[in-house]
């Protein structure tokens, strides 16, 4: 049987990749630093996936293993070691902490080729992990590893909010799931997993459901926050916010359709769907969740600077993409980390220094005025 080892038992680690690896034949060791998830995975070895939608059905996911990666390290080393594939959802943030355990078990797998996907909502995020990963390989191992292994980037979506059941390991996902994978970064024969789709160039792919999917979702989030919403659902029910998160993918869509070779017809079908996916009654996505870590999602290549971006360079300004930034500049949640650290720098620093710091760009680029201000308006 094909082995898999998947860092990050999390909502997409049990709510998507685990599952479909798992659908797709492989015996599957989940690895965690959550203890209580990791438990109730080894004791029970199986969990229940919800699918969020009248009358959804329930499927059972068994067989599956897990691992401790604090307590347990010899041992996920070892089942690296012996994967034939290795994944990860663990957040981009995360990627330099996993990279140690996955680089030593990529040593002593010997010649036999496996694949590295990080499946992360990030442009390059299997490039990021391989960059991590070469860092702690021994450089008399590099090439053989790198010639034994491939490194694919890779898209991934699907909505699993966070989870609260009585069943500590149940997870609720929507119905709508993809997953593709950057073909020409395989050096062996595609992995067979069941309904991912292979394709020849990724940029387009990860770019559409970036500035379309998360651009979207983070507008409803920023924008539903500071009306008091809790809900991603409840924020969509608000005409002004759907109003404006439509314009927002109108210019992320102008972006897309001019610069790929996306339809336009067909990106308006997909804005209406994935509009349709956050109006999901049975999904209940808290708009915490979704504006998680703004200082990420602000950044050079995230969801809103980069579409901006790429918006003035075909000579178009953006105009409801800075409402998105302006509001995620304004999220304001105790419980998140990044959003502390970047309410601090607002109210300690000058305003110009804390939108070139988050958003990576200099003082000389035009969107540093315009987010400007808009911030002071
Ligand atoms: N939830 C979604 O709707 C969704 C959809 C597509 C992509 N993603 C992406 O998937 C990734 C994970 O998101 P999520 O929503 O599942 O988050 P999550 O917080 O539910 O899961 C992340 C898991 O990683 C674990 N983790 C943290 N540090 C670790 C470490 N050092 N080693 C092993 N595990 C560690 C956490 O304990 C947690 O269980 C993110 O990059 C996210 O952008 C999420
Ligand atoms: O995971 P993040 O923090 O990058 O973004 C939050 C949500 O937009 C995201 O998790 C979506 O639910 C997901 O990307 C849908 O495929």
């Amino acid at each position: 049987m094909m082995k898999a080892v998947h860092f990050g038992a999390g909502n997409i680690g049990r709510g998507f990749i685990g599952a479909l690896l798992s659908k797709s034949g492989y015996d599957v060791t989940f690895v965690d630093v959550n203890a209580d998830i990791i438990q109730a995975l080894k004791d029970k070895g199986s969990y229940t996936v919800l699918m969020a939608e009248e009358n959804g059905a329930a499927e059972v996911i068994s067989g599956v293993h897990a691992l401790n990666s604090e307590r347990e390290l010899d041992a996920v080393v070892e089942a690296v070691a012996q994967a034939d594939i290795v994944t990860t959802a663990v957040g981009p943030n995360i990627l330099r902490f996993v990279a140690e355990p996955i680089a030593k078990g990529l040593e002593q797998k010997g010649n036999r080729p496996s694949l590295v996907i990080a499946c992360e909502n990030a442009i390059g995020a299997t490039d990021t992990l391989r960059v991590h990963i070469e860092q702690h390989v021994d450089s008399e191992k590099l090439a053989d590893i790198l010639a034994t292994t491939s490194f694919p980037n890779s898209a991934v979506d699907r909505i699993v909010p966070n989870q609260q059941h009585d069943e500590l390991l149940t997870v609720a996902v929507e119905p709508f799931f993809e997953w593709v994978i950057d073909a020409s970064m395989i050096q062996t024969e595609k992995p067979k997993l069941a309904d991912a789709l292979f394709v020849p160039d990724l940029t387009p792919f990860i770019e559409r459901k970036l500035f379309t999917v998360n651009t979207g979702h983070a507008t409803v989030a920023y924008l539903g926050y500071q009306k008091g919403y809790t809900t991603i659902y409840e924020a969509m029910q608000d005409q002004e916010i759907v109003a404006t998160v439509r314009a927002v993918l109108q210019e992320t869509g102008y972006v897309l359709t001019t610069v790929y070779d996306f339809d336009k017809e067909e990106q308006s079908a997909y804005i209406d769907k994935v509009l349709n996916r956050f109006s999901n009654s049975y999904v209940s996505d808290e708009l915490i969740r979704v504006g998680r870590s703004p200082l990420r999602k602000l950044s050079r290549y995230e969801r809103f600077i980069k579409p901006a971006m790429m918006l003035l360079q075909l000579g178009q300004q953006p105009v409801a993409l800075l409402d998105g930034i302006k509001a995620a500049f304004q999220f304001d949640v105790t419980e998140d980390a990044e959003s502390v650290e970047l309410q601090t720098k607002l109210k300690t620093l000058p305003l110009i220094d804390v939108v070139v710091e988050v958003t990576g760009l200099t003082k000389e680029d035009e969107l540093v005025s315009l987010i400007l201000a808009k911030l002071e308006a």
